[in-house]
C-alpha cells in the first residue's frame, strides 16, 4: 500500500488526499506532529528521498516529493489522464496546457495565503491583505468559472487545489463567500469519493492557523 507523508494538517497534502479519495486509492498516512521534530530527527535523514520534504509519497520503489509532482504520478498511474488534460497517446493537447496554466493560477492564490499565514505580523496584516493581494485574482477566477461546473470543461486536478483553497479562504476571510463559490464547493463535495472523504472525520485539523498562532482561534477572535 502506498504512503503519503505530511504534517498532521491540511496544508499542501490536502488536494492530494482529496485526489486519492476520489480515485479510491487505498493508502496509509504518515502524519507528523506539527509541533514535534520527528520528521527532522528521523525520517528526513533515513527515507532516502533525493530532496527530502513534506509532502512525500512512497509507492513501492517509487519515492516522490513535491506537491506538484505527486498528483501527476498518481493520476498517470491510475490512467486518469483526463484529470490533467493529457492525450493517452502522449500527443500534444491544448487542454493539457490549459490545466497546467489553471493549476498555476490557483497556486498563485494559495501562495498569497501562505505568505500571509507565515508572516509574523499575521494578525496585523490579515485585515487588509485580502483586498490588497487576493480578491483581484480570485474575482478573475470566479468570472472564468462563470456558469461552468468546474474550472475547465470537466473535472481536472486544478479543481482539487481550487476547492481546498476556497475552504481555506472561507475560513480566513468569510467575506470571500459568494454564491458561485459556495455552489462550486457543494458540487465538488458531492462527487463520489470526495463525498465520503469530507464526511469522514480526520485526525488532522481542518485549519492549521492555531498551530502557528497559538492565540488565534478564528477570524472573529482578533
Ligand atoms: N515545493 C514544496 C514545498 C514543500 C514545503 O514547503 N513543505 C513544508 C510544509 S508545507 C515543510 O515543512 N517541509 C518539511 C521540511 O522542510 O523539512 C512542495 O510543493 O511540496
Amino acid at each position: 500500500m502506498s504512503t503519503l507523508g505530511y504534517w498532521d494538517v491540511r496544508g499542501l497534502a490536502e488536494p492530494i488526499r482529496l485526489l486519492l479519495s476520489y480515485l479510491k486509492v487505498q493508502y496509509t498516512e504518515k502524519l507528523y506532529q506539527f509541533d514535534s521534530n520527528e520528521w527532522i530527527d528521523q525520517d528526513k535523514q533515513t527515507l532516502d528521498h533525493s530532496f527530502p520534504n513534506l509532502p512525500y509519497y512512497i509507492d513501492g520503489d517509487v519515492k516522490i516529493v513535491q506537491s506538484t509532482a505527486i498528483p501527476i504520478y498518481i493520476i498517470k498511474k491510475h490512467q486518469r489522464y483526463d484529470l490533467i488534460g493529457e492525450n493517452i497517446d502522449g500527443t500534444f493537447n491544448q487542454r493539457e496546457i490549459k490545466v497546467i496554466e489553471m493549476i498555476g493560477v490557483i497556486n498563485d492564490i494559495r501562495t498569497q495565503i501562505i505568505r500571509l499565514c507565515f508572516n509574523p505580523d499575521f494578525k496585523k496584516l490579515r485585515e487588509n491583505y485580502f483586498a490588497a493581494n487576493i480578491s483581484g485574482l480570485l474575482n478573475k477566477v470566479v468570472d472564468f468559472l462563470g456558469q461552468k461546473d468546474y474550472l475547465l470543461d470537466s473535472l481536472t486536478y486544478a479543481d482539487f487545489i481550487f476547492y481546498d483553497t476556497i475552504i481555506l479562504l472561507f475560513y480566513l476571510y468569510p467575506q470571500s463567500k459568494c454564491q458561485a463559490l459556495i455552489d462550486y464547493t457543494k458540487r465538488f463535495e458531492n462527487i463520489d469519493g470526495i463525498k465520503q472523504y469530507v464526511e469522514t472525520p480526520h485526525s488532522y485539523d481542518k485549519y492549521f492557523f492555531h498551530k502557528i498562532y497559538a492565540s488565534w482561534s478564528g477570524p472573529n477572535s482578533d
